[in-house]
């Protein structure tokens, strides 16, 4: 039989269970009081806007249970709701005088209301008796004519924090337990949303910690690690056995803890598995030295060694095997946005550095390396690349260190701003004496005609005069050769 939804199973039945929505909870509490007072609220409907999973339905259920009210669950993008509604309305008051329980109106999905609905819904409001109360996700999308006659209440996004409180909650109710950073992970990826999260954590529960990571971290990744590693390890051909991780798009060392938790299953002659760790070890030296001389193209080796090196070892296992992550697992996983940001930054690589995409892989795992380790390089590369903030943190995977290369390319710009700045002064400058050059060399040719006529008269009368200078000279020398 499958197991009860968790998301049901374990809903908050009192408002005080319910996380993180202290100033919601007071105002529809202060409404349906109103109501009981038997003086209603000026506004005879509620809006609770909010986020998918944040504890909207939680909040009316909770709340009809705590002051006796049943509850007509009724969907606001259905057709037919409206009539369904006036019947409720039309009956509550009979059935309240006759004893029955209270009615409290649950309409869902408020912001998906057809136009003609919504007018009738309004109508229906002005006439109520009892509590309507709608749930909407974008509280601007509800029609105007419905927003105007109801009262809202805004539901919070819960924080990662909130959504872990409500996971361990669960957990110890189950008697399971998880490993923290996959309870953190699964927090991390619901951005808010506890039925999300509620549903990731019963998958994993349900599943095993190998299918945990499986289901959770590389949904979205290029190719799975998984299936690289199974590759790897059904080869003893070098060449295949480098091919099998391309396209894995994880660091080097990380690969690295990967291969070395699964090694000790693929090769059952401990010879063999001490060949297949030496090789580790050696890719591990190559690793870190590329690390200490910022020498990334040391990568190749390292990464050769662990997977030729490995696939080369020994003697394997025979069949499926199953592959685990590491004990020490980062999880590399990506959310819809990050995958966006990835792929736009892979595009920007592709176009300027003329790539294609398996290469243009490498090289956002190079620049990763790049963007821990050298942050003045990685300042050029974002003004290279033309990388945005947000892009800059995705690579590097923290904010802070985002923010100085951040600041280091902004300072590279501005001074290529300034050099071009410069240049362009400069050559204005070059240009504008050129010019004036021209111009002088212009005057200074028509001078020089001018002049050279003169001279040439001067000349030609020197030529007359220089002669017998010139013999004169000569004849003093000789006079003087003479005399002495
Ligand atoms: N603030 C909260 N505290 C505890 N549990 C919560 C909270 N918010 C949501 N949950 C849990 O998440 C699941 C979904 O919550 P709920 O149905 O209240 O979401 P919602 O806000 O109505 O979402 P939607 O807009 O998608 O209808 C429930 O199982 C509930 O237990």
């Amino acid at each position: 039989m499958p197991e009860v939804p968790w998301v049901e199973k374990y809903r908050p039945r009192r408002l005080r269970d319910v996380i993180n929505q202290t100033k919601a909870l007071e105002q529809v509490k202060a409404w349906i009081e109103a109501w009981l007072s038997g003086n209603p609220p000026k506004k005879k409907a509620l809006i609770l806007a909010g986020p998918p999973g944040s504890g909207k339905t939680t909040t009316v259920y909770a709340i009809a249970r705590e002051y006796g009210f049943e509850i007509i669950e009724l969907n606001a993008s259905d057709d037919r709701t409206y009539e369904k509604v006036e019947r409720y309305v039309q009956a509550a008051y009979t059935l309240d005088i006759l004893g029955k329980r209270r009615k409290l109106i649950f309409l869902d999905e408020a912001d998906n209301m057809e136009p003609s609905g919504a007018r009738e819904i309004a109508k229906l409001i002005d006439r109520a008796r009892n509590p309507i109360v709608m749930g909407a996700n974008r509280y601007w999308e509800v029609p105007r004519e419905v927003r105007n006659k109801a009262q809202i209440v805004q539901y919070k996004r819960l924080t990662q924090r909130d959504i872990i409180k409500g996971l361990v909650r669960i957990l110890h109710a189950e008697g399971k337990t998880v490993p923290k950073d996959i309870l953190y992970e699964i927090a991390k990826r619901a951005n808010g949303d506890m039925r999300a999260a509620i549903n990731d954590l019963q998958t994993v529960v349900s599943g095993g910690a190998g299918d945990a990571v499986e289901v959770l971290a590389y949904r979205d990744t290029e190719k799975s690690v998984f299936q690289a590693l199974a590759q790897l390890f059904a080869t003893d051909n070098a060449k295949k056995a480098r091919m099998a991780v391309l396209g894995v798009d994880m660091f080097p060392h990380e690969l690295l803890e990967w291969i070395d938790e699964n090694l000790p299953y693929v090769y059952y002659r401990p010879g063999d598995i001490a060949k297949a760790y030496e090789a580790l070890s050696r890719a591990d030296i190559y690793l870190s030295r590329a690390q200490r001389t910022g020498n990334y193209g040391l990568w190749k080796y390292a990464t050769d060694l662990m997977t030729a090196g490995v696939a080369v070892a020994g003697v394997k296992k025979k069949g499926f095997v199953r592959i685990y992550p590491p004990k020490t697992i980062k999880l590399l996983t990506e959310s819809k946005a990050e995958r966006s940001l990835r792929d736009s930054i892979l595009k920007k690589i592709m176009k300027e550095m003329h790539m294609a995409k398996p290469e243009a892989l490498e090289t956002l795992n190079v620049l990763r390396a790049i963007f821990e380790y050298n942050p003045d390089m990685a300042a050029h590369f974002v003004v290279y690349l033309d990388l945005d903030l947000k892009e800059v943190e995705f690579i590097t995977g923290d904010a802070e260190r985002a923010r100085t290369i951040w600041g280091k390319s902004m300072n590279i710009e501005k001074k290529l701003k300034e050099r071009s700045r410069l240049e362009e002064h400069v050559r204005a400058a070059v240009e504008e004496r050129r010019e004036e050059k021209a111009v002088e060399e212009e005057s200074e040719e028509s001078e020089e005609e001018e002049v050279s006529e003169e001279e040439l008269q001067r000349a030609e009368e020197e030529e007359r005069v220089d002669k017998p200078k010139k013999k004169g000279k000569q004849a003093t020398l000789f006079d003087f050769l003479g005399k002495s």
